[in-house]
Parts: C-alpha cells; sequence; structure tokens
C-alpha cells in the first residue's frame, strides 16, 4: 500500500517536473481541472471505493504542490527578488490580498516595505522605477503582452494581440479609424453629447448631483455612438443601460482577479451563475451579436467598427468567418471598455481634483475668454493651464492604476544595476511610479503648473505615461483628450461648482477601485450658472 502512496507523490512531482514547469496554462486551467477530475472518477470506478483514491489523490496533489513550491521558492529565478513569501508561492496569494480591488494600494505598499524591485507572483515582477515604463514599451524592446492579454481569447483586437505581426496589422485599421480625418465624423457627435451634458446639468439647477454617473454617462453615450452607432441615452435616461451596467459588474471581476485569469477562465466554465462572472459572459456576448449584426448590416454613420470591417474586406480574405467575427468582436470589447471607462475615469478625477483647488478652475475659466469658441478641439489643445490640469490629474489618478504586463524577451532586462531574467512577467504600477520623489518634486501635490510654468518640478520626465509608451500606446489618446477637453472647457465656461455639502472628500480616494481601470468613490457636485 505504501508504494502506491509513494507512487501518487511521485506522480505528482513528475507531473510537475514534466508538464506543468512548461509553457503556458492559463487557457487550458478548465481542461487541466476537468482532466483531473475525470481521472479520479475513472480510479472511484475502478477501485469501487471512495477512500483510496482519495488517498492516491492527496498523495499525487502533494507531490505536484510540493515540487511546485520548492521550486518557486529554491531555484526559481526570480528567487532573489525580494517580496512577501506567499506571493513567491502562489497568484492566489495576490488575489486574496485583492478581494478589495485596490491592487493599487496593496502594490504601493510592497513598495513601501520592499523596495524598487518586488516579486508579487511566482514568475511575477512589479517595477517601481522613474524608467520601468519606457523599458517596458519603448523602442528597440523585445518584450511581449503578459498571458493577461488572453482575457477575451479566441477574441482578438490590436490591444489583445500578444504576437507583433499580428498586433501591427490589427492597430492598422484603428489607426485609420481614430485618424484626423474620422475623427470629423466624431467630433460633431461627441458636441452634441457635450451639449446633452451642460442640459442635464442645467436641469438640476443646484441640487447636488453625483458627478461620477453623468461624465460616465457622457462617456458611455459618446463611445456608443463613435465605435459602434449605437445610442445608449444613459444622459437622458435615470438608469444605467443594460450593458453598461453589466460591464461594470463583470469589471469588478478583473478587480479581484486580474492577476490570475486562468481563474477568469474556470469561472467561466464552472461558475457561469456568480453575478461577475455571468455579467462578463453577457459582455462578451453583447460584443459578439454586434460583431455577428455588423458584418451583416452596414452602419448608417462612420464609426470605428465600420473601419475595421473595410480593413476586414480588403486585407483579411485569408481569416475564417469564424475568425472574422472573433477580430470584430473582441475590437467591439476594446472599444466598449477601452473606449469609455477610461474617459469616464479621466473626467472624475479632473472634476474631483478642480473641486478640491477650484482656482484652478477659475484660471482656465480666465484662459478661455482668450478663445473665440470653447468648441475648437485645436485651440484647446494648445491652452496651458487646462492641459495641465488634465495631466496632473492623470499624474496622481491615472486610468490604468496598475494594468498593463509584459513578459521579458529572451536576453531578459536590464534597468540601472538590476537585471530582470528572461521570461519574467513585469509591471510598473503607474499609480505609484507617477508619485515617485525621484521623478516628480513634491509628487503628492496637485500642481498643475508643473507641466507649463514650472518644468523643474518634473524631475523625469519617463515617469509619465498615462496613454502608455512606444508601439502599443493608446491610438485613442487624441480622440479621448479631445472629449476630456470639450467637457472640461464647456462645463467650466458656464458653471461654477464644489463638492455638496456633506461629501466626504476623502472617500474619493479612499474608495477608489482598480477595475482595470481606476473607479473613484462616488461624489457629489453642486453646480452653480455663472
Ligand atoms: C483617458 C482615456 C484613455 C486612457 C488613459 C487610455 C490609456 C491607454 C493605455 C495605457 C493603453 C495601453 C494598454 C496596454 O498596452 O495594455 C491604451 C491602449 C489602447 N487604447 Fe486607450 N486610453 C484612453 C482612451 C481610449 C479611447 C477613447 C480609445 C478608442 C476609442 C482607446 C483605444 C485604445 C486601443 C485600441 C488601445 C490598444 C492599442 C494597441 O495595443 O495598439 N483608448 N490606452
Amino acid at each position: 500500500m505504501e508504494s502506491m502512496w509513494l507512487c501518487a507523490l511521485g506522480t505528482g512531482v513528475f507531473a510537475h517536473r514534466t508538464i506543468f514547469i512548461k509553457g503556458e496554462w492559463h487557457l487550458h486551467a478548465p481542461y487541466v481541472a476537468t482532466t483531473h477530475l475525470i481521472l479520479w472518477f475513472v480510479m472511484i470506478a475502478i477501485t469501487k471505493s471512495l477512500s483510496l483514491p482519495f488517498i492516491l489523490g492527496t498523495f499525487y496533489l502533494t507531490g505536484l504542490f510540493s515540487s511546485i513550491a520548492v521550486y518557486r521558492l529554491f531555484f526559481h529565478p526570480l528567487r532573489h527578488f525580494p517580496g512577501p513569501r506567499g506571493a513567491a508561492l502562489s497568484k492566489l496569494w495576490h488575489v486574496w490580498h485583492c478581494w478589495t480591488s485596490q491592487n493599487h494600494i496593496l502594490l504601493d505598499s510592497l513598495h513601501k516595505q520592499y523596495g524598487d524591485f518586488v516579486r508579487i507572483g511566482p514568475n511575477g515582477l512589479a517595477m517601481f522605477h522613474p524608467a520601468a515604463l519606457v523599458v517596458m514599451d519603448g523602442g528597440g524592446n523585445t518584450n511581449v503582452p503578459s498571458e493577461w492579454y488572453d482575457i477575451v481569447y479566441p477574441r482578438t483586437s490590436p490591444i489583445f494581440s500578444r504576437n507583433g505581426v499580428e498586433h501591427r496589422d490589427r492597430r492598422r485599421s484603428w489607426d485609420l479609424a481614430l485618424s484626423g480625418k474620422a475623427m470629423n465624423d466624431y467630433l460633431p457627435r461627441i458636441r452634441n453629447r457635450v451639449s446633452s451634458l451642460l442640459n442635464v446639468i442645467a436641469d438640476v439647477k443646484s441640487t447636488p448631483i453625483v458627478l461620477n454617473d453623468i461624465v460616465y454617462s457622457f462617456a458611455h453615450d459618446a463611445a456608443s455612438d463613435f465605435a459602434f452607432n449605437e445610442n445608449f441615452g444613459m444622459l437622458e435616461s435615470p438608469t444605467w443601460h443594460r450593458i453598461v451596467a453589466q460591464q461594470r459588474s463583470a469589471l469588478s471581476l478583473l478587480g479581484r482577479l486580474n492577476s490570475a485569469i486562468w481563474l477568469v477562465r474556470i469561472g467561466l466554465v464552472f461558475f457561469p451563475f456568480i453575478p461577475a462572472v455571468e455579467a462578463w459572459k453577457n459582455l462578451l456576448d453583447f460584443c459578439d451579436t454586434l460583431a455577428e449584426k455588423r458584418l451583416i448590416n452596414e452602419a448608417t454613420e462612420p464609426d470605428i467598427l465600420s473601419y475595421l470591417i473595410q480593413d476586414l474586406q480588403q486585407n483579411s480574405k485569408n481569416l475564417s468567418d469564424k475568425e472574422k467575427k472573433n477580430l470584430l468582436s473582441g475590437n467591439a470589447v476594446t472599444a466598449m471598455v477601452g473606449g469609455s471607462d477610461t474617459t469616464g475615469s479621466g473626467l472624475t478625477s479632473i472634476f474631483y481634483f478642480l473641486a478640491l483647488h477650484p482656482h484652478h478652475a477659475d484660471k482656465i475659466y480666465n484662459e478661455l475668454r482668450h478663445l473665440s469658441h470653447p468648441y475648437d478641439t485645436h485651440q484647446l489643445s494648445k491652452i496651458a493651464h487646462l492641459n495641465g490640469v488634465i495631466n496632473e490629474s492623470m499624474r496622481l489618478l491615472p486610468a490604468a492604476l496598475t494594468a498593463i504586463t509584459r513578459i521579458t524577451g529572451p536576453e531578459g532586462l536590464d534597468i540601472d544595476d538590476t537585471f530582470i531574467p528572461p521570461n519574467t512577467k513585469i509591471g510598473s504600477p503607474r499609480y505609484t511610479v507617477q508619485r515617485m520623489e525621484s521623478a516628480f518634486a513634491n509628487p503628492l501635490e496637485f500642481i498643475p503648473e508643473r507641466w507649463s510654468t514650472q518644468p523643474a518640478l518634473i524631475k523625469d520626465a519617463r515617469a509619465f505615461a498615462p496613454f502608455g509608451f512606444g508601439r502599443r500606446a493608446c491610438v485613442g489618446k487624441p480622440l479621448a483628450l479631445a472629449q476630456i477637453r470639450l467637457v472640461l472647457a464647456n462645463v467650466i465656461d458656464k458653471f461654477k461648482f464644489a463638492f455638496a455639502p456633506g461629501v466626504d472628500v476623502a472617500s474619493v480616494e479612499r474608495d477608489m477601485k482598480d477595475y482595470l481601470t481606476a473607479t473613484p468613490g462616488k461624489f457629489s457636485l453642486v453646480f452653480e450658472k455663472r
């Protein structure tokens, strides 16, 4: 009997050393779990007993997990980097500590405790260094996006392409979809949404209004229109559009499981009834259906999807119908989340900082007096204080607080005197890096002038990249900034605003969630006509 137990133990060690230590397993997680369960049931059927398969299974798993633990703690290339022992053992440590969806706070505290390079997972390293963002994505690097980017697999898009050639091909159509010519088609529609937002503010008169709700409504209405010709009508409705509500719930799932997406894959297969998992599935289904519809029916007005479909028809004849659908659906997910949640998050943070420091809103108001029209996006892109306020808000509360991870190439990489081994998952949490003393003087203070009249307050500009760096940088940056500038200029031109009485101002940052994009705590403002 003892030899059977030893054999099971050895099989566990063998499975780790010969199978699981190689390659990536996140996409196979549901199959691995299913195969193990099937084998276990087969053993029960053969032995006609529960106890023996249970004991053998326990020995097998002990062998497997002991081998994994010994390797990760004592032999892994990252073993010399500091960090919590639990994090080195399993990604579940990170998931557990992120259960409140505040990964930015967790990583910030790990930086304070362990220093600039912290092992935050068995194969994961967080780099808290002003040069880290450039090293990850700047010119000449051989890093590739991490396994996280398979989150909607088999759907895909530029952001979800882990292969450089595929990424270049898929990015081409987005470059066209967000070119100056295309933007001229979207801007009149965006201006109409800005007018709707102004009407909502004017209608409530001086009653407090939840700022987060109105700017996210604006962002979703604008994006549903320019991305796929739909009118979510959220600014005109007291309730959230069904699919936006699902999206918010789905993102809360990512806030917890972002560091271990194999759990998301397992959730979709085994636990589809959990509300947040169901919401994630509904969001994907919505994008699949949208893709199917759009492959058949043309849009009435130009939108991002119409450029992508045109590119598919001209340059992707070798793709099967299924691949085309997956490509379009992945792009729809990208537009849904990347095109609206980010802008909503950015606007919320900016209004928060302006309500905290109202003299900056007054300064912008005075700048606007020199413009012929506050609806001119070109003029708005040139005025110093408005753009300083936007930059400074995005520095302190970037929309991508901790997201964006890469895997180092075959030669690893050097950053100052630290060598990061090949095939390491790396990330550089913007929330902390953009607040580093080595990069910004008085880093925790809101000083928009550092972007105009006081450049000495920026010590290391490499640390600022709210839209990313290099060939994978945000293709929607001009459109995002155009929307943000239009909203700010028009609201400040017509209204003064302040926190509503009784607002717990500290809760905005304290309750902020890191749901892939930053989701600040809710707060109300009171607006007053100028
Ligand atoms: C304040 C608003 C925004 C911020 C802060 C932002 C930030 C970012 C960042 C940091 C990335 C790199 C992500 C990564 O590598 O994982 C990115 C990529 C991307 N963003 Fe944005 N974004 C914003 C708005 C938008 C908008 C409005 C759109 C389009 C409608 C958009 C479309 C994209 C796309 C398609 C990519 C993938 C680019 C590629 O991989 O080639 N973004 N964005």
